[in-house]
């Protein structure tokens, strides 16, 4: 574990407003920000990422589209999904505010405690987990939003003060997106309808992560955010502007994924591919950094107790078919998940049979 002051960089923000030269722990390692000999530049989508307008499932070209995406990308668009704009507007209005705030207003929820100890929930960077640690170029405010009983308002800002209700409010309404979403999945798999949401146990948490990330004198050498793929079953993302930033890997490849604030896009999860036995994918996915624009991003996602155990669904086993995964306790992955994401490899490879 690295010395205490390694373990405690300036938020991006600070650094971005003061500082000439990029920190080397922010600095990509050569060959990370090269792929294919070009700068962190995305290639040609040759087949765009689907948009399902949710509304429409289960219309057989609807559930084709779905089915496509999940195997593929491991993410899609969805349109119709029942959260009014106003409110997509107003959670991500009062995420960019909290970011705009003094450092000392954030830093009343901050991720270190007593300055120093870190802890997931709360507002700063990554926590160091290994040496030389390469730092993302973003600032982040983690929050449990689920179940009702496990939420500690002490770690949610006070201000602005719309910010508590608009973000439960959300929260209420992403569920049910959720559940048309994992009803339609398990559909898709010949499953029965309610298999991945009965995994869900009153204690499953729900988190969100609202990114903020400030414009890099030198995009070309920094990440707004490492490659990685999500944890938990499924986690939804809403955008404040259409800057081109999110990029997923596929084959070996990086394309840009087309983001607008009005369209939610939603990524497989880790759990999820383990679930379906590889048949879904859980995207690797990056930020790249960019000069001139400030993006903000808000993350939710669905996780499982830690105290449940996942595989392959049986039903989707068979002698052509064996287990690409191993049965796993959440706990055990959570335990080696940070580390995976500090490193950026991914805790899931070792889970493979
Ligand atoms: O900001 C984005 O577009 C992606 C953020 C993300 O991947 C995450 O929070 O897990
Ligand atoms: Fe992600």
């Amino acid at each position: 574990m690295a010395d205490e002051q390694w373990s405690v960089p300036k938020t991006v923000q600070e650094l971005a407003a003061g500082v000439n030269e990029l920190p080397s722990q922010y600095l990509l390692p050569e060959k990370k920000n090269r792929h294919g000999g070009r700068l962190l530049v995305a290639e040609e989508m040759l087949e765009s990422i689907p948009v399902i307008d949710l509304s429409r499932l289960p219309a057989a070209d609807e559930d084709d589209k779905l089915r496509a995406a999940l195997q593929s990308w491991g993410l899609f668009l969805v349109t119709n999904h029942g959260i009014e704009s106003s409110l997509m507007d107003d959670v991500m209005n009062a995420s960019k505010e909290f970011f705009h705030q003094p450092l000392e207003e954030k830093q009343k929820c901050s991720n270190l405690v007593d300055g120093k100890h870190f802890q997931v929930e709360g507002y700063g960077n990554d926590q160091i987990k290994i040496q030389n640690q390469t730092l993302d170029w973003s600032d982040r405010l983690h929050l449990r939003v689920g179940p009702e009983k496990e939420i500690n308002l002490a770690n949610w800002p006070k201000q602005p003060e719309s910010f508590r209700d608009v973000l439960q409010e959300y929260t209420s309404r992403s569920k049910r997106m959720k559940h048309i979403i994992l009803g339609a999945m398990a559909r898709l798999l010949e499953l029965d309808e309610e298999y991945f949401i009965s995994q869900f146990s009153e204690r499953a948490p729900t988190t969100v992560r609202i990114n903020h990330y400030v414009p890099c004198p030198r995009p070309d050498l920094v990440l707004g955010f490492k490659a990685h793929s999500d944890d938990g079953v499924l986690a939804t993302l809403l955008v404040d502007n259409d800057v081109a930033a999110l990029q997923v890997l596929r084959d070996g490849v990086w394309y840009d994924v087309p983001t607008n604030p009005r369209t939610l896009l939603v990524n497989v999860g880790d759990f999820m591919e383990i679930m379906s036995n590889g048949i879904f994918k859980s995207p690797v996915h990056r930020v790249v950094a960019n000069a001139e624009t400030e993006r903000s991003s808000l993350a939710m996602f669905y996780g499982l107790d830690t105290e449940k155990e996942i595989g392959p669904a049986a039903h989707l086993l068979h002698e052509n078919q064996p287990a690409r995964y191993r049965k796993v306790k959440i706990k055990d992955y959570m335990a080696g998940f940070y580390e995976h994401f500090a490193r950026g490899t991914r805790v899931l490879d070792t889970m493979k049979t």
